[in-house]
Formats: structure tokens, C-alpha cells, sequence
């Protein structure tokens, strides 16, 4: 077992400027279950969370909290982020392996009033995991983050690094626990009918020209028998969803969690990356019935207009903190288990004051999930959907101290609280959306998380 240890640094956070101690060490361990490694961290139930990117090169867990940036104002809300998480590590040893990750999200919509499951919410909310497990290409590594005002804390720290040992022992398991799926008791659509007035109504307010596209949203109910526990859904999310950033992040009583095709930026070296995931259609049962429903979304007006906004937005916003953008003419279709949608990559390398956190800013939301144009579309947002989204829709990922990271869209998602889960989706709306087929598209939508839950439409 390969054993880094870093020095204590001591470093200024926080408004107040207090003086705290930031420990931290890193070691190398033989493979292990990141699953596993979650479920071990019971005791850290409500502060823990699983990232796995959509090449499933790079796992991240985290258990407990060794700080908490949260913050609940609208706009300056990623500056804020970006400020403090600057403040925290600007004076730690940095290298790929072995430096603390923040991770978190930002809401939807900070101006969302909607009372409902996430109103304890934060609206940006990120931490720094006390027991944070990276496995990169194959690599795993443990690393403690303490983060105190205490001025001797050697003590506490080897209690952690016992900790630690033992989390290791339990996540290195032969055979990875299998889980049942919960039990469901109930099904419900809350609010239909007014969904499928709201896509007739915001049809109509694009026909007469007061938007162009506004994505447009609904939610399932689901009841279960008992409580549902994290690494019970997670394990299901991570087996059936092999295509798609997975992610999980438990914040008090809930677990957000969620698959997604959809990346909002990466950002390596220097190089960002961009992906503009929008315009739907169904898998096929046969091979050639699925290739020839890929051609016809790949040839199809309505999907191809959806998709235009959302290739003209981040190519603007690319091409403002970025230089040799590339972005190919045509779309290419993304298959994954449930539906193919139409996708453009879009990369470029990053100007030299442009950072991870402010492209997320300026790209979210991008019209696959705001609208154009970007206000007006909120508004509509705000006013026709019978919910708050929360994390739905938004941005959930991780930054490292060098400015790298990853943002995925938080689509396909879900929120567990206790013994209920809702589950969310929703569609781009333009001129000649029909209410019944955006119904049926968010049908296609539900289905993944719904089937990590035990339930299924009729498949
Ligand atoms: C809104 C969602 O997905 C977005 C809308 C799409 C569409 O309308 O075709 C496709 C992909 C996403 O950009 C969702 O999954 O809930
Ligand atoms: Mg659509």
C-alpha cells in the first residue's frame, strides 16, 4: 500500500477570515467497490455522494463533510463558489491524484419559489468530502480532508485514518452486495392535465412569437413501502444505465440521483468541452426498425429546430471564452437504452481568465433545458410548470483545485426522501410540439430511474 502524506497547511476561509487548519492525505489502495465504499459510510448518511463519468474512467465518492460551500443567491451564486472553493486551496500541494475535490450542484432556477421537496434546498450546494475515494483509469485512491480551527489535531486525525482503514476493509469485497428493488405501493402523475395544457398554451406563445423554444417539464409520484435506502437505488442506477453520467448526492433526508447523456462542460487541461443533447425519438425493437427511427429524428424539422438553439447558445458562449472552437455541421445520434436523441460535441480551448465554473454560468441553462430566448423561457418555466425542479435540469459535478472538472445536466434524475421519490422530465417545446407526443416523449424520459425504482410503464 503506497502512502502519500501531506503536511498540514494552513489556510484563511470563509467571510470572517477565521484561520483554519486544512489536513489532508492521500493514499493509493488495492481496487475496491466504490459502491461498496458508499454503503460502508452509513454513518455519514446525508452527507455522502457517487459521480461516474459517462466513460466510466473516473469514479468519485465522498462520505461526510469536511466543508460545505452553500449559498442561495441567484447570479453570483457560481462567483461565490468559485471564491471560496480559490480561498480554501490556494495554499494546499496540488497533483492529479492526490488533491481534495469539491462537488455539488447548482439549482435550476434560484428564482423558482415553488414550494415542495427541495425547498431546504441550497441553491448552490458543494462539498468536500471528509473520505473521498477517487479511482481513476483503473487507480484508487483514499484520501482524509480535515478541515478545523483546532490547532492540535493529531488525535482526531488518527481516529479518521482508522476510520479510513475500516472503510477501505469493507469496500474491498469479493462479491459486491446485490440489492432487491423497493416495493411500490403507488404511482401518480401529479398535475397532467395541467401539463398537457401548459405545452398547448406555450405552443401557442411561441406560434405568436413571445419565445422560440422553452423546455417544459413534469413529475411522477411514487410511494413505497418502506424507506428506500441510497446504495439500494444506486446500485440499480449504476447497473442499468451503463451509458450515462451517474451521479448521487444526499443532502439532510434526501438523495438526488440521476443517469444522464448529457455533459455541460468538461474542462482537462485547458481544453472544454460541450455537448448540445437535444431532439428525441424512441429506441426501435428490431435493429433495423431502431436505424430507421434514427434517420427519420436525424431528418426530422421539429427535433433538428430543437436542436439548432442549443448548438447556436454554446457555440456563443464557447466562442466568448474560447479559442479554436470546433463544432461539427451535422448532428449524430446518441443511443442510449431507452431513446436516441440528436448530439453535437463542442470543444475548444479555454481563454486564459475563463474557468470551468464561470462556463457554467454563462452555459446554464442552455436551451436543451431553459429555452431561447433564455429569460423569457424562465418565465414561462416559472409560470406554467406545477413544480420546483431543483437540482433537475441543472448542474451537479465536481471541480479539483487546478480548475479542472466535469458538469453534467442533471436530467433522468430523481429525488428520494424517505419512502416517496419523484422523478422528473421534461421536453423542448417549439412551434409545432404537440401535447400528446411531449407527453409520451417524458414517458421515454421517466423510464430509466423508474426502472432503478422497481416500477415500469408497460416496456
Ligand atoms: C428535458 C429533458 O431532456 C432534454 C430534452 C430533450 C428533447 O426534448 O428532445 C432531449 C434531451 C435533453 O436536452 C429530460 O430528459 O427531462
Ligand atoms: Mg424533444
Amino acid at each position: 500500500m503506497q502512502q502519500k502524506w501531506y503536511n498540514a497547511t494552513e489556510v484563511e476561509v470563509g467571510s470572517l477570515n477565521v484561520k483554519r487548519r486544512f489536513y489532508m492525505e492521500t493514499i493509493e489502495v488495492n481496487r475496491l467497490s466504490a459502491l461498496a465504499f458508499f454503503a460502508a459510510g452509513e454513518k455519514y448518511k446525508g452527507e455522502r455522494y457517487f459521480w461516474q463519468n459517462r466513460e466510466k474512467t473516473f469514479t468519485l465518492v465522498g462520505l461526510g463533510h469536511a466543508y460545505t460551500i452553500e449559498n442561495n443567491t441567484g447570479h453570483t451564486r457560481y462567483d461565490e463558489v468559485a471564491q471560496e472553493w480559490k480561498q480554501l486551496t490556494k495554499n494546499i500541494v496540488k497533483e492529479e491524484d492526490l488533491q481534495p475535490i469539491l462537488f455539488g450542484g447548482f439549482t435550476f432556477d434560484p428564482q423558482n419559489k415553488t414550494l415542495g421537496e427541495w425547498s431546504a434546498f441550497p441553491h448552490s450546494f458543494f462539498a468536500v468530502a471528509t473520505f473521498q475515494l477517487v479511482i481513476r483509469h483503473d487507480k484508487a485512491f483514499v484520501s482524509i480532508h480535515y478541515i478545523t480551527e483546532k490547532e492540535n489535531s493529531a488525535q482526531i486525525f488518527d481516529q479518521l485514518r482508522q476510520e479510513r482503514d475500516h472503510l477501505i476493509h469493507a469496500a474491498q469485497v469479493k462479491e459486491v452486495k446485490t440489492y432487491e428493488k423497493p416495493v411500490m405501493t403507488s404511482y401518480q402523475e401529479p398535475y397532467k392535465e395541467e401539463y398537457l395544457q401548459s405545452i398547448q398554451q406555450v405552443t401557442d406563445c411561441i406560434k405568436a412569437g413571445e419565445a422560440q423554444k422553452v423546455v417544459i417539464a413534469r413529475s411522477l409520484a411514487l410511494q413505497f413501502e418502506e424507506k428506500v435506502a441510497s446504495p439500494q437505488i444506486l446500485s440499480h442506477v449504476i447497473h442499468e444505465q451503463p451509458e450515462s453520467y451517474l451521479f448521487g448526492l444526499e443532502h439532510d433526508d434526501m438523495l438526488f440521483f440521476g443517469a444522464s447523456p448529457e455533459r455541460l462542460v468538461k474542462v482537462e487541461e485547458g481544453h472544454a468541452f460541450s455537448s448540445c443533447v437535444a431532439g428525441s425519438i424512441r429506441r426501435g425493437q428490431t435493429s433495423d426498425e431502431d436505424k430507421e427511427l434514427g434517420q427519420a429524428l436525424l431528418n426530422d424539422e421539429k427535433n433538428l429546430g430543437e436542436h439548432h438553439y442549443v448548438v447556436e447558445m454554446i457555440t456563443e458562449t464557447f466562442k466568448k471564452n474560447c479559442s479554436n472552437v470546433k463544432v461539427p455541421k451535422q448532428p449524430k445520434l446518441l443511443k442510449i437504452r431507452d431513446i436516441q436523441h440528436l448530439y453535437t460535441p463542442v470543444e475548444g480551448i479555454l481563454n486564459k481568465d475563463a474557468t470551468i465554473l464561470q462556463l457554467v454560468k454563462h452555459l446554464h441553462p442552455t436551451p436543451a433545458l431553459g429555452g431561447v430566448p433564455r429569460q423569457e423561457a424562465m418565465e414561462m418555466i416559472r409560470a406554467f410548470e406545477q413544480m420546483n425542479r431543483g437540482l433537475y435540469a441543472a448542474p451537479i459535478g465536481w471541480v479539483d483545485a487546478d480548475g479542472n472538472g466535469e458538469f453534467a445536466v442533471a436530467i433522468r434524475s430523481a429525488a428520494l426522501v424517505g419512502d416517496r421519490a419523484f422523478l422528473y422530465a421534461g421536453g423542448g417545446i417549439v412551434e409545432d410540439s404537440t401535447p400528446q407526443s411531449e407527453y409520451e416523449e417524458t414517458l421515454v424520459k421517466f423510464r430509466p430511474m423508474l426502472r432503478a425504482l422497481g416500477g415500469n410503464l408497460g416496456e
